[in-house]
């Protein structure tokens, strides 16, 4: 294989997450001996579906949204990922995250390849209502090629239940059918799973701890500092403070919370807004940049893409960074946190634990019968050691990063599925 010179350059100078992901996928085929087409087939989604979204705005005038909808490759089942409402939504990145999703989906053994949507715009200034209506009108916008044995959606940054039930609704009533199975991420009464709402950063901490457990860190004492208090970062911060360790640092879009002696995370659960929105209620706030920067053990940026770049890499003081954001450092940035020694576990395994329980609740709405939280975390804990273990395994053996051996491990059964269906 011709190496990917010209993806990697353009990489290094935008922090472009689709042609940085291309890279590693094409590194990723080349370790594993696969030749160029199976990179041609997988360095982009199999569809990219974009679509205009008319809203009438509480003022009465209609303001017409994008959104998109990726699907990268559905050899292996149908297509799944989450819907970000965001105004830095972009073409590319949605691309990048349903191949991130297809990657998570090969890590964790899920019968489904990867997806991903999103919708240019600003929750924070929208109604209810004006949400609702969105919601509502993407679903209809998305409805060909979207559906429960097809393509199943979930929320992601400024999504959540609400909007995941809205959706739900949305898609029964033009299928005539109730069909939960849709979507997931939806709230327990419309057949939402125990446990979905803080999988993801369950799976983070399992992540967290079988790190630790490799540089011979305790949880208990540890300090912790994560990046975005919203559905991934608080639950994150909440479960790492119930199991001993100090949570020095948060973060949300506005600025961070600072205290040596460790921030009270009760308190900040019960004060933050559902966009996991909190530091605007304090005046002694650092910014994300010096958040990043502070000491500690572990640190969990669970925000947003790029913000562990090779600016700011030699000055991450943590021993252990866990990727619970997709795409939260470039390639550069991995280089040289791992070339400091600092151990990365990265976006596709560590913030696998979402998407795990979003297969469970749709197992669950198949086949019409409903799990305890314990059956839901013991089922959960057991994928994401075993994920763990074949990463950090693979990454040791081959003397990769644990970026590129997680790659490794995903790309691989898209690529088998891919071949035994005749497509490459
Ligand atoms: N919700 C889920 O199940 C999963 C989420 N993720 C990833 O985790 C990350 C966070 O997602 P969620 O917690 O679901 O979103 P969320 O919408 O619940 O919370 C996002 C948090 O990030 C903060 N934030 C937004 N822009 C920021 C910026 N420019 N700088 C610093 N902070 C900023 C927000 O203020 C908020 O605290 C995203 O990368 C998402 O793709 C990954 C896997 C699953
Ligand atoms: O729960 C899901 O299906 C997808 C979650 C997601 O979008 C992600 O892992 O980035």
């Amino acid at each position: 294989m011709v190496a990917e010179t010209g993806a990697e350059q353009n990489n290094k100078k935008t922090n472009d997450v689709l042609s940085s992901t291309q890279t590693v996928i094409h590194k990723a085929l080349e370790k594993l001996g696969y030749p160029e087409e199976v990179y041609e087939l997988l360095k982009e989604p199999l569809r990219m579906l974009t679509v205009k979204i008319p809203v009438k705005m509480d003022d009465g005038k209609v303001k017409v949204f994008t959104g998109y909808r990726a699907q990268h490759n559905d050899a292996v089942g149908p297509t799944k990922g989450g819907i970000r409402f965001h105004p830095a939504v972009t073409e590319r990145e949605v691309k990048a995250l349903s191949i991130w999703m297809s990657l998570k989906c090969g890590i964790v053994d899920l019968p489904y390849g990867g997806g991903k949507g999103g919708i240019i715009c600003d929750p924070r200034n929208m109604s209810f209502g004006e949400l609702e209506r969105l919601s509502r009108g993407y679903v209809r916008a998305i409805s060909q090629i979207v559906g429960p044995t097809k393509d199943i959606p979930a929320p992601d940054v400024f999504t959540n239940s609400q909007i995941m039930a809205w959706m739900m609704d949305e898609y029964s009533r033009m299928d005539e059918f109730n069909s939960p199975g849709f979507i997931t991420g939806k709230p327990l009464v419309l057949g939402g799973s125990h446990g979905r709402e803080s999988a993801t950063a369950k799976g983070v901490t399992i992540c967290i701890r079988e790190a630790a457990k490799k540089r011979g860190i305790e949880i208990e004492g540890a300090s912790v500092v994560v990046q975005g208090f919203g559905n991934a970062g608080s639950f994150l911060a909440k479960f790492m403070h119930d199991a001993g360790a100090k949570v020095v640092g948060i973060s949300d879009a506005y600025g961070a919370l600072y205290d040596p002696n460790g921030l009270d995370i009760d308190y900040l659960l019960d004060r933050r807004d559902s966009f996991g929105t909190v530091t605007n209620l304090f005046n002694n706030t650092l910014t994300n940049k010096e958040l990043l920067e502070l000491e500690c053990d572990i640190l969990v940026p669970a925000a947003i893409e790029n913000q562990i770049t090779a600016e700011n890499a030699y000055d991450i003081k943590a021993k252990i960074v866990v990727e619970a954001a997709n795409g939260p450092t470039t390639l550069e940035a991995t280089q040289i946190l791992t070339e400091r020694g600092i151990l990365l576990v990265p976006d596709v395994l560590a913030s696998s634990g979402g998407v795990t329980v979003s297969y469970f609740e749709w197992v669950q709405n198949n086949q019409g019968y409903y799990w305890s939280e314990e059956e839901v975390e013991e089922k959960l804990e057991k994928i994401l050691v075993k994920a763990f273990d074949t990463i950090y395994t693979t990454s040791q053996n081959r003397r990769v990063d644990m970026r590129l051996a997680a790659y490794m491990v995903g790309v691989r059964k898209m690529a088998e599925a891919s071949r035994f269906r005749g497509w490459i």
